[in-house]
């Protein structure tokens, strides 16, 4: 498995006239880990949705696959699910393999096996959705994404509401994902995770304001913060 590479060309992003992220060009190497990192309501899950497909935009987004097509796996921000929906942790995980509803036609899926056993998420899977906790959810979150072995992870804060023990988790699966080739780009506040595991950085504020390795940008914004502290 080798992961593909991301070229943006001019890509943005306008919602009823306002723009959310004016137009960038960037071009994210395959098999590596990038980060995206930047203020809140500054673009950043506006501008991986765009990636995965899921807002309009202006502009190019080419996903270059080394070999033939792959798949790309998506992990949206952790938001709550309705507690009265009628749906298990198990059920949902299904939903992303099957293009029928689970209920009508459930073909078992070798992939769902393997994955419960990897984000180790067997004791949540009678669970209904809504009344997991937030590390419960994103681990499930984090195996919807896997479950169709894909080239290409885009992760929105995968370790946001997750204790320490399941972060440790967490990333040795996405370590091991860039281990087997595979190229990931993930939003991450966490300056520490971001300086040690990833390979370059996009500083994200409205549009692309720094693009190079973390300990160059963290380096950049903390000398600005500090020049702002001192000008002030
Ligand atoms: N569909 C939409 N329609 C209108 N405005 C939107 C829409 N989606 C996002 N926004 C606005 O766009 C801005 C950027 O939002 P976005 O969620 O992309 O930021 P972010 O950098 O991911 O923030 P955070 O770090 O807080 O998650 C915010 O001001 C948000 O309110």
């Amino acid at each position: 498995m080798m992961g593909p590479s991301l070229h943006l060309s001019n890509v943005g992003v306008t919602v009823k006239g306002q723009v959310l992220v004016t137009p960038l060009s960037l071009q994210l190497e395959g098999g590596l880990w990038h980060g995206i990192a930047g203020p809140n309501g500054g673009g950043k899950s506006t501008l991986l949705k765009a990636i995965a497909g899921l807002h309009n935009h202006v502009g190019e987004i080419a996903l270059h696959w080394p070999s033939d097509r792959g798949q790309i796996g998506y992990m949206p921000q952790l938001s709550p699910f309705d507690a009265s929906l009628p749906v298990t942790a198990l059920d949902f995980l299904r939903m992303h393999c099957d293009k029928q509803p689970v209920w009508r036609r459930y073909r078992g899926n070798p992939n769902i096996e393997q994955v419960i056993e990897r984000v180790s998420i067997k004791g949540l899977l009678s669970k209904r959705l809504g009344t997991l906790s937030s590390g419960e959810r994103q681990r499930i979150l984090l195996a919807c994404a896997l479950v169709n072995k894909p080239n290409i992870l885009l992760l929105d804060e995968p370790l946001a509401g997750v204790d320490k023990a399941g972060r440790e988790q967490i990333i040795e699966i996405l370590c091991a994902f860039k281990a087997e080739g595979g190229s990931l780009i993930m939003i991450e506040h966490d300056w520490q995770i971001l300086q040690a595991h990833c390979d370059t950085l996009s500083w994200i504020d409205g549009g692309l304001q720094h693009h190079d390795a973390p300990d160059a940008i963290f380096t950049k914004i903390n000398s600005l913060h500090l020049g702002l502290r001192h000008a002030s």
